[in-house]
């Protein structure tokens, strides 16, 4: 057969045939693999072979973000979809019912959203990457520094640093952007310099570091790979998410001079039953009730993670329709943010709307289950102290707002960083 194959075509014909199809055939099985549908998945579009709908979902990123694909797929499909994303297929899921299976089933339905890419980004051995076990007791390790005591003998170190980086801002045009991630920075140099210091004084301390150092010499314990990628990805995401929450709070704030003006009445009475310089308690932030509506409407409106990623690691049913166990799951948390039968006027700044409590599982902005954000607490009480010591002492005139957000980042922001002059109230 083969001499008959090679008297037809020529002899070195039939080994580059023979390389094109090795080379071919793993392809066309990945493809027709990915391409099987199985029965009762939800409408919607796996796209191109391979590619998948990919380059529609990149293209978004540059107009409106990953919500305006969904949002286009969620007009013609319905609140629940399939499509192809990042060689995966894909199904997007919205509403509390999907907040609610997309998220606070522990580790038994979903798992994490499996981007290696990102894994490399905030390291393989990083809460971001790990799974289940491994997950839990990383997760316990970070939590028992960022909450409850720990984070409420941190309130005067947060607010010193607040105020030196506001006596910056006295009388000067400034871009909100740049200066609230520049004051992080400043801070990941220092955290730097205290790991060398502590290795070398072996002294005690009450942070985040302490305890996964402490963690490290227990038996249960952290390698030295796990503390070093768990610090620089809570650096990074603690950086670009406050900053940015912050910045589009001013922004918000300078749009709604009313609401502004409420908060500013808050911040005067809190001051007014404070010393001069005498620092602010924990118990003194958590009475601050309307700056903490402002704080939940900032982050609604400021669209920092408009969908979570997850994978689904059994089969799962939702609405009458399957997601197969190994597919990608988004919850588009933006469909629920925005739906304007649970937040009504969606696009309007509206702290008020927080006065009552809202429908279970319909405002989740630091996600939800295991993999819910640790820095929940920590940035809430950042945002709080800042806007204190910030409406209270300083007025502000937006030099230029384009309104326009960079879709491009990982979290979406102004794309001009909000140029801002400050001047004493
Ligand atoms: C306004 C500020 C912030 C917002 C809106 C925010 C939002 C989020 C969201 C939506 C997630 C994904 C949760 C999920 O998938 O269910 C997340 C995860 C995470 N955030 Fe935040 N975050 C903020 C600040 C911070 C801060 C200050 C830190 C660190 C100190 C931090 C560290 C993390 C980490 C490490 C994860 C991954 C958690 C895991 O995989 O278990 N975030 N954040």
């Amino acid at each position: 057969m083969r001499m008959a194959l090679e008297e037809w075509i020529g002899k070195g014909s039939v080994g580059i045939i023979g390389i094109l199809l090795g080379a071919f055939l793993p392809i066309v099985w990945c493809f027709c693999m990915s391409r099987r549908i199985p029965k009762g998945v939800p409408p919607g579009s796996l796209g191109w072979p391979i590619l998948g709908e990919t380059l529609d979902f990149l293209a978004c990123r540059r107009t409106g973000g990953v919500a305006s694909f969904f949002q286009l797929r969620r007009k013609k499909h319905g609140e629940i979809f399939k499509t192809h994303i990042f060689f995966c297929p894909t199904i997007v899921i919205a509403g509390p019912e999907g907040q609610k299976m997309g998220l606070s089933d522990g580790y038994n339905s979903v798992e994490a959203g499996n981007f290696e890419t990102l894994k490399d980004l905030f390291g393989r051995n990083s809460l971001f990457s790990v799974t289940s076990e491994q997950h839990k007791r990383m997760k316990r390790a970070i939590l028992g520094s960022l909450q409850g005591k720990a984070l409420r003998d941190r309130v005067q170190r947060v607010e010193k640093l607040t105020l030196d980086a506001l006596k910056n801002w006295e009388g000067k045009e400034v871009i909100v952007l740049k200066e609230t991630s520049q004051a992080r920075r400043e801070l990941l140099k220092v955290v730097r310099g205290i790991i060398e210091q502590r290795k070398r004084s072996g002294k005690y301390y009450n942070d985040v570091l302490q305890s996964m150092l402490q963690i490290q010499e227990s038996s249960n314990g952290l390698s030295e790979d796990e503390i070093v990628e768990n610090i620089i990805l809570l650096m990074f995401g603690g950086t670009d998410t406050t900053s940015t929450a912050i910045t589009r709070i001013i922004e918000f704030l300078a749009e709604n001079p009313d609401e502004l003006t409420l908060l500013q009445e808050e911040h005067d009475r809190v001051g007014r039953n404070l010393q001069a310089d005498q620092p602010l308690t924990w118990d003194v932030i958590k009475s601050m009730s309307y700056t903490y509506k402002v704080i939940s409407e900032g982050l609604r409106l400021s669209r920092i993670a408009d969908a979570l990623p997850r994978t689904a690691v059994k089969d799962l049913h939702i609405q009458g329709y399957k997601i197969p166990k190994g597919w990608r799951i988004f919850v588009d948390k933006e469909a629920t943010e925005f739906n304007p039968q649970i937040f009504d006027e969606p696009l309007r700044f509206k702290p008020s709307r927080f006065e009552n409590p809202l429908p279970p599982l319909t405002f989740i902005p630091f996600g939800g289950g295991p993999r819910m954000c640790p820095g929940m607490e920590l940035a809430t009480l950042q945002i709080a102290i800042f806007l204190h010591h910030f409406v209270r002492k300083y007025r502000w005139r937006v030099k230029e707002n384009l309104n326009e957000l960079d879709f491009t980042r990982i979290v979406p922001q102004p794309k001009n960083g909000l140029p801002i002059f400050v001047e004493l109230r």
